[in-house]
Order: structure tokens, then C-alpha cells, then sequence
């Protein structure tokens, strides 16, 4: 017999009420509905009808007003702040419209970014973050800044870093919405195609349906309340150019990786300021999958119950 799929998150009778003087806005109205282990869900609707708030809600960014949600079986809402954040650190990852990156650090130092609170070492660190840019096309962009590039490799090291450490849910907003069209599938496409290989499940927002179809299954969202659950066929992966470029560059180097890393000049990460961790926390709360942790104590990453 086939084993049940997990469970990954599930959403139970949520509500959102945002106070405007005397007025109450029901941001998110009651919804309920789950997402399995490796799905790509997307959260469709217009313009104000409680996308980014619903997403925010199973982030833990935004407190509820009602109802629970439960992501691996444990209720979110109901951790304190420290087990929180170690929750997110641990099985989460973002990928933000505007990219949220470093503007004085390179791509590689960006990507490599999750892994230093992970502690996963210097070496190591640099192998998984080279190896994801070379994923994600970006091979040739190792040492470009933010600035050094287009918005589409911007949001392709945006996907690197939240990828790089293996979350098992990936929550995007509006990923491809500062991008044009091509890029914008470009950017899905990566999405899909990582997320897949990984069977991580991904959280997407957007208000355009040609987007959605990417995805596993659409929530259509209106007025804050689920207007329909849609479950998409799995045939809408198109043909990208850009990625066979990638697979091709990434099978060329793969023998050459340690050779790059021994050969790299100048890559040392910048010094960190203590204070200003807590401003990076946000930008790359990420993990690390199991099977790479090797470097990492248990009990320093452990949750409590
Ligand atoms: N902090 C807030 N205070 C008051 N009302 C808010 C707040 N945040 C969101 N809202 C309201 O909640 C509703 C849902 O907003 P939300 O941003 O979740 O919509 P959305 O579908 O993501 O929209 P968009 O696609 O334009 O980002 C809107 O009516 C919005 O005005």
C-alpha cells in the first residue's frame, strides 16, 4: 500500500482582522485547507483580496486573529519568538518580489549567506554556493554585485540563497513581479525544477494566472475567503533554454569545483557586525537539509516542543 503524503501545512479556519478606527477589515476570513509534502501551491487572487497577508500568517510574520495554523505538525502560532525564529531557520526559506539582497556583497558571498548561521564551513559553504549559482545559470556571475546585474539574475540569486540550504518549504511573494514576461517564466521555471528535485514544497503568491499554472494546486483567494481549490495537471513544465545552459555548465564544472574554490581569489565574507545580524536573520531565514548538517551540533539547531 502507498504510503499517505505528509501533511506539510494546514490551515484551520485562519482569520485576519485589521482595526481602522471604528472599521474592521477582514484581511483573511475563515480559511481552511492543506498543503502536502512537495506541492507547489499558489495562492491566486487580485489585488487586495488577502494573498500577502494569508502568506505572511503561515510564515509567522503576521499574528493571527483566529483559527491555527500547523506546518510539520507543530502550531506555529503557539511557539514563542526564539522557537519561532529557530523554526524558520530550520525548514523555511523566502523569495521576496524585491530580492531582498545584499547590495555591498557579491552574488556567492549573498548565497553563502544562510549557510554561516547554519555554521556550515567556510569550504563547504562555498561548494554549495557556487553549485547553486551554477544552477541557477549564474556560473559567470560568482563575484557581481547586486548592482552588476539585471533584475532576473538578482531574483536567480535570490532563488540560490533561499535553495541553498535545502528548506523544506519555500515561501515566495510575488516572486517574477518586478521581472518581464520571459523572465518571469525563466525565474518559475528554476523554481519548479529545484523544488522538484528537492520534493520541497513551495508557497508561491500571485494575481497572474499564467503563473499559477506552474503550480500543483491554486488557492483562489477573494475577499480575504477561498473561492475554489484547483488542482492543476503536471504537464507545464516548458522548455528552457536558460536552464539547459545551466545543466550544461553545471555538469562541465562539477569535477572543478574544489579546483575553483582553491583557485578564487578575494572571497573572504566581510566581517559581521554583531547588531547587524538580526537585520540579516530576516533577509535569509533558511536551513539546511539533514543530510548536510555533518558540521552542525543538533542541540544548538534543536526546537523544543
Ligand atoms: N497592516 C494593515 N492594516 C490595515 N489593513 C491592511 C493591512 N495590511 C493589509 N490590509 C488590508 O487587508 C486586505 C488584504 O491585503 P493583502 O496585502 O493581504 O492583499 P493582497 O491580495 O496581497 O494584495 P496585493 O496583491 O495588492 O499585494 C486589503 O484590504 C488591505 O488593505
Amino acid at each position: 500500500m502507498q504510503d499517505e503524503v505528509e501533511k506539510i501545512i494546514e490551515i484551520k479556519n485562519v482569520r485576519k482582522i485589521y482595526r481602522m478606527g471604528n472599521e474592521k477589515i477582514y484581511a483573511v476570513d475563515d480559511v481552511s485547507f492543506e498543503i502536502l509534502k512537495g506541492e507547489f501551491c499558489c495562492l491566486l487572487g487580485t489585488s487586495g483580496s488577502g494573498k500577502s497577508t494569508l502568506l505572511n500568517l503561515m510564515a509567522g510574520i503576521e499574528k493571527l486573529s483566529g483559527g491555527e495554523i500547523i506546518i510539520k505538525g507543530k502550531n506555529i502560532h503557539k511557539m514563542n519568538e526564539n522557537n519561532l525564529a529557530k523554526f524558520r531557520q530550520r525548514y523555511l526559506g523566502f523569495v521576496f518580489q524585491s530580492y531582498n539582497l545584499m547590495n555591498s556583497m557579491t552574488a556567492l558571498e549573498n548565497v553563502e549567506f544562510p549557510l554561516i548561521f547554519k555554521r556550515v564551513k567556510t569550504k563547504r559553504r562555498k561548494l554549495l554556493a557556487k553549485d547553486m549559482l551554477l544552477k541557477v545559470g549564474l556560473g559567470s556571475r560568482l563575484n557581481h554585485k547586486p548592482s552588476e546585474m539585471s533584475g532576473g539574475q538578482q531574483q536567480r540569486v535570490g532563488i540560490a540563497r533561499a535553495f541553498v540550504s535545502k528548506p523544506e518549504i519555500v515561501f515566495a511573494d510575488e516572486p517574477t513581479g518586478n521581472l518581464d514576461t520571459k523572465t518571469a517564466m525563466e525565474v518559475m521555471n528554476l523554481i519548479k525544477t529545484i523544488s522538484k528535485e528537492n520534493n520541497q514544497t513551495i508557497v508561491m503568491v500571485t494575481h497572474d494566472r499564467r503563473l499559477a499554472d506552474y503550480a500543483d494546486k491554486i488557492i483562489h483567494i477573494l475577499d480575504g475567503k477561498i473561492q475554489s481549490i484547483e488542482v492543476i495537471p503536471n504537464d507545464t513544465m516548458e522548455n528552457d533554454p536558460t536552464l539547459e545552459k545551466a545543466d550544461k555548465e553545471t555538469a562541465a564544472t562539477e569535477d572543478n569545483i574544489d579546483k575553483m574554490v582553491l583557485e578564487e581569489k578575494d572571497m573572504s565574507l566581510p566581517q559581521i557586525d554583531v547588531d547587524s545580524l538580526s537585520e540579516i536573520e530576516n533577509v535569509s531565514i533558511n536551513t539546511i537539509d539533514g543530510d548536510k548538517m555533518t558540521d552542525i551540533n543538533e542541540k544548538e539547531r534543536g526546537i523544543e516542543e
